[in-house]
């Protein structure tokens, strides 16, 4: 069996952690990506040793498949109303807690369930903790009608709010358009740094062809980051004083 890379032992640690957050009853968001999919198997570790009662809301179409085959019980957000807690992966994480997500494009349902939960509890690698978002290419998600005028139109927007942005490119998969699971297309947005990540949300949200932007602000209020050694930190926005 290959060895665990110290990328997957920091997202075993930090979906761990936040798996022992779980409590029996409770209505739970599961996330998408990569270290949401090492919660969600946790999870149901734990589930099978010990049944939690737990209904859960999908992020995503691949997050539900799993969920279920692994025999958690997955509803329809509306079915289940109102979460206690929603744990999520995530690409950037700034000190104040907001993030850029959308890696996988799930970013729409991820903030949809995200909004619908007392709790936000973003799990991640050190990789993602930065001091300013933006490095990584901001995720929009636009619907299909007319997608390359909204896409003329997030670069005007940008040029009128002077940032610098490199050509925005249209999310291929197989060399296909990306579509999202709500049938849209991803737009990603190299923008190198945000200097303004509230005025920039307001910007692209208030374009007709943007449906929502990867940009999480003020959702998250616990971020749990594995270590390479296995071990985790928790941070807090109050942490920034
Ligand atoms: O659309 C995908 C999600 O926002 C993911 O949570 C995010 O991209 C992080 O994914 P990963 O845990 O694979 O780095």
């Amino acid at each position: 069996m290959a060895e665990a890379s110290s990328s997957d032992i920091a997202k075993d640690a930090a979906a761990r952690a936040a798996v022992a957050l779980v409590e029996p009853g409770m209505k739970l968001g599961l996330g998408s990506g990569s270290t949401a999919a090492v919660m969600v198997r946790r999870l149901a570790e734990r589930n099978d040793e010990e049944p939690l009662g737990l209904i859960c809301a999908a992020t995503s179409a691949a997050t539900a498949e799993l969920a279920t085959s692994l025999g958690l019980a997955v509803h329809e957000l509306d079915q289940i109303g109102w979460l206690d807690m929603t744990i999520d992966g995530a690409d950037e994480i700034d000190p104040d807690l907001n993030l850029i997500k959308g890696g996988g494009g799930a970013l729409l349902r991820e903030k949809i369930v995200a909004m619908a939960s007392d709790r936000m509890v973003v799990i991640a690698d050190p990789t993602k903790v930065v001091e300013q978002l933006g490095a990584f290419h901001l995720p929009v998600e636009v619907i299909p009608f007319g997608w390359e005028i909204t896409r003329k139109l997030i670069g005007e927007a940008l040029v009128a709010e002077g940032m610098e942005h490199r050509p925005i490119l249209l999310r291929k998969r197989d060399d296909t358009p990306y579509r999202t699971d709500e049938g849209n297309l991803i737009l990603d947005l190299a923008l190198e740094q945000i200097e303004d990540p509230a005025r920039l949300s307001r910007v692209l949200n208030a374009l007709p062809g943007v449906v929502e932007t990867g940009l999480f602000l003020n959702i998250c209020r616990l971020a749990i980051i594995g270590r390479e050694d296995g071990s985790t930190i928790e941070l807090t926005p109050e942490e920034r004083g």
